[in-house]
């Protein structure tokens, strides 16, 4: 535990996942309860008014870790000496779209907050892309930052971690807790690919407990399209839930996971067959204050099938930003 303040820059400020997330960092759920923050809140013209509200809330809050909260739009000003980047600021899908179909709009916005952040941040910078389509982003936001490691830009998949760990202890009527190596691969959209063959429930393979008719018709539908479901019963996308996840991502890739296992988009080594330099999803610890890719595991025939539709899209993406001149 550190008592030097750390800098949080959260982009997108004003918006409904920066209201969700900004108290919670604000009050130690981020880095720890011992750990001061500086929080930092880009916006653009249009949200600026929203952020600018949120920090006199948190103002209100009276948070004993917060040193200071600052609203800009300045993205050097606002990635300057940052330790924590949370790249929320993105537009959101609507009712029938993918989250691909954002790549055009929202892939604009990265390559700039990329350079930004390789221009001004600390030299133990952490980012955590949110904004959609997640992986892509963070692969362009890389592509423009040349002087940090390509294995601190992260993409946001532990929503779809936690959603599938729910999906799981409600079908077993279990706690959460007593789940562990459930993984996702891949991509954060629909093809993404929710996997239990490793799972264990109190130490127990879930694969003893679920039959592969759930698995393949309920479970990994369900989870993949949660995000979807979530649009059309609520009216707007996740945001609580979405927070809770980029603040499970950053506490434990600063505190470390100990032995269990969840997911994150992270820049591929080559293994398990993703091309190397793809942001895709991947079982993972934190050691040591950097994520690793669990090794060696068996992938079956199944999984195999899936983990590889998921990464094609992934390199479809790829392709596309490229063509737009994004990376
Ligand atoms: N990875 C995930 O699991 C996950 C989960 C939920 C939502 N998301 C994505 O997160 C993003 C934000 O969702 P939301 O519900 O908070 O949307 P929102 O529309 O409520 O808020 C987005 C905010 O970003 C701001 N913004 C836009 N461009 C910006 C820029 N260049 N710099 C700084 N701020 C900018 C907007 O002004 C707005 O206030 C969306 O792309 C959404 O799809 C991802
Ligand atoms: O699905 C969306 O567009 C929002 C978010 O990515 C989610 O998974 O809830």
């Amino acid at each position: 535990m550190t008592t030097t303040p750390v800098t949080v820059t959260v982009t997108g400020a004003g918006g409904q996942i920066g209201y969700a997330l900004l108290f919670r960092a604000a009050s130690g759920q981020l880095l720890g309860r011992e750990t001061p923050v500086h929080l930092r809140l880009l916006e653009i013209p249009q949200g600026r008014a929203a952020a600018e509200g949120t920090a006199l809330e948190l103002e209100d809050g009276a948070f004993p870790l917060v040193r200071s909260v600052t609203v800009t739009e300045d993205a050097t000003a606002a990635f300057d000496g940052v330790n924590i980047a949370l790249l929320v600021g993105a537009r959101p899908r609507g009712p029938g779209m993918e989250r691909a179909d954002l790549l055009e709009a929202n892939g604009r916005i990265f390559g700039p907050q990329g350079e930004a952040i390789n221009a001004g941040a600390a030299s133990d910078v952490r980012i955590l892309v949110v904004g959609n389509p997640a992986n892509t982003n963070a692969l362009i936001a890389s592509a423009h930052a040349p002087d940090i490691p390509a294995s601190r830009f992260t993409a946001m998949t532990r929503l779809d971690h936690n959603r599938a760990i729910a999906q799981l202890a409600a079908k077993l009527s279990v706690p959460v807790a007593a789940i562990d190596r459930v993984i996702v691969w891949g991509n954060h959209s629909a093809s993404q690919y929710p996997d239990i063959s490793h799972a264990t429930v109190n130490g127990r393979p879930v694969t003893d407990l679920v039959d592969e008719d759930w698995l393949a018709s309920e479970f990994i539908p369900r989870v993949a399209r949660r995000g979807a479901e979530i649009i059309e019963v609520r009216g707007s996308s996740s945001a609580a839930s979405a927070a809770s996840a980029a603040l499970d991502h950053v506490h434990d890739w600063v505190n470390g996971t100990g032995e269990r296992w969840t997911s994150a988009g992270v820049v591929s080594d080559g293994s398990y067959g993703v091309p190397e330099g793809l942001i895709s999803s991947y079982p993972v610890r934190s050691v040591g204050g950097e994520w690793e890719i669990v090794p060696g595991l068996e992938i079956d025939a199944f999984s195999r099938a899936r983990i590889d539709a998921s990464v094609a899209e992934l390199v479809e993406e790829r392709e596309a930003v490229r063509a737009l001149g994004l990376v």
